[in-house]
């Protein structure tokens, strides 16, 4: 929990949660946490979708769960009896493992809800079930996945206040953040840039301060190549683009050390050395976080003028309307946003 957050802190107004890829878990996993929201004291939240979609699919399910379709204002009054649902005006198909692209538009509209609830002051934070990005690249989104189009959103909504989005899983025992996101693997060493590693620690540091609590965050970067690159003997990106990079950071005052090799970086005994690691791409990070608490991680986005979180999981199509799909990681994504929305902090100045 983060300094300051205390659990009777928890934000007055709702948190907004988006639906997510119909075909996918979501809605059994938000119906999950409501079941369970007074053994764990969760905040209050609504799930924001169509109504008629979460009915079909919670009978489906066989999770016996009231919904109340209400506006945002009358969310938190309904929160004890009902799982309460704002509609977004876009039918959802109902079926179950197997996207449908006429889905997309009401997916996309639910997060721009939630976005546009707390610009409004009406939701304290938001909260996202997991999207299938194929299909909505499908049908035309242009964004890699929620982290980039909740940047696109903050600049709509707060104009003038740049919003550099920064992905950050964050488990019980291990923070990792990487500094490149869903591209292709032959593209990190291109794509890699010393600036990139440099907002993206800027970011980091200043948001688990903020957002954390956490007042001198220790940040290790991972290096690129296997050892770091062994003095340049296996890829020379370590030397070149990743040590200027915490040169920089640490000229500025930020507790950047690295470049590590990746390979001993995750081991519980190098855990205790960091807040935080820096890893170079996707897998590097996701795989250590995924592989220690999959149940218990959180995705969150730093660097925005809003709090968003979301679980670490994808839609995991295979078990989708089972009713059998874990709510832990959507609970603790609940949880987390409720904890860092109590500790108050203000929309986030741009950065220089
Ligand atoms: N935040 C988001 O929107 C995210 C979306 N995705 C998307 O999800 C889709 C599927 O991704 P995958 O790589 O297959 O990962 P996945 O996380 O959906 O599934 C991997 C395995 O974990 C299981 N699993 C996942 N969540 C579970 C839960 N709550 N309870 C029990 N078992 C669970 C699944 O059944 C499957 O066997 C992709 O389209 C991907 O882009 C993936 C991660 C995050
Ligand atoms: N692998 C993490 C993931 O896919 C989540 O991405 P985002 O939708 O939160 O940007």
């Amino acid at each position: 929990m983060p300094a300051g957050a205390r659990r009777s802190d928890l934000p007055a107004l709702p948190l907004a949660v988006s639906i997510g890829e119909p075909a996918g878990i979501g809605a059994e996993i938000v119906a999950q946490a409501w079941l369970r929201r007074s053994a764990l004291a969760l905040p209050a939240f609504y799930l924001v979708g169509d109504a008629g979609f979460v009915a079909r699919r919670l009978a489906r399910a066989g999770l016996d769960v009231p919904l109340a379709e209400v506006e945002p204002g009358a969310a938190a009054a309904t929160f004890a009896r009902a799982l309460p649902i704002v509609g977004t005006g876009h039918p959802l198909p109902d079926s179950p493992g197997r996207p449908d692209p006429v889905a997309a538009r009401g997916v996309i509209a639910a997060i721009e809800r939630g976005v546009a609830d707390i610009a409004a002051g009406k939701a304290a934070g938001l909260v996202t079930a997991p999207i299938h990005k194929a299909a909505l690249y499908g049908a035309g989104f242009a964004f890699p996945g929620h982290t980039e189009f909740l940047g696109h959103l903050a600049g709509r909504y707060w104009p003038g206040r740049p919003a550099q989005p920064v992905m950050m899983l964050a488990g019980p025992e291990l923070r990792g953040v990487p500094v490149t996101i869903h591209i292709p693997l032959a593209e990190v060493p291109r794509r890699l840039t010393t600036q990139a590693i440099i907002e993206t620690g800027r970011i980091v540091a200043r948001d688990l301060t903020r957002r954390f609590g956490i007042a001198r965050p220790r940040l290790a970067v991972a290096g690129l190549n296997p050892h770091a690159g062994e003095d340049g003997a296996m890829g020379g990106e370590d030397i070149a683009i990743v040590a200027p990079a915490i040169a920089a950071l640490r000229a500025e005052g930020i507790d950047a050390t690295g470049p590590h090799p990746a390979d001993t970086l995750f081991h519980p005994r190098a855990r205790t050395g960091y807040d935080a690691v820096l890893g170079m791409y996707h897998d590097q990070v996701l795989i250590p976080v995924k592989t220690i608490a999959f149940d218990e991680t959180v995705n969150v986005t730093l660097g925005l003028p809003f709090v968003r979180t979301s679980p670490d999981h994808g839609t995991a199509f295979d078990i989708a309307g089972r009713g059998i799909a874990r709510p832990d990681s959507m609970i603790a994504a609940i949880t987390m946003a409720a904890e860092m929305a109590a500790t108050g902090q203000p929309a986030e100045p741009a950065l220089s």
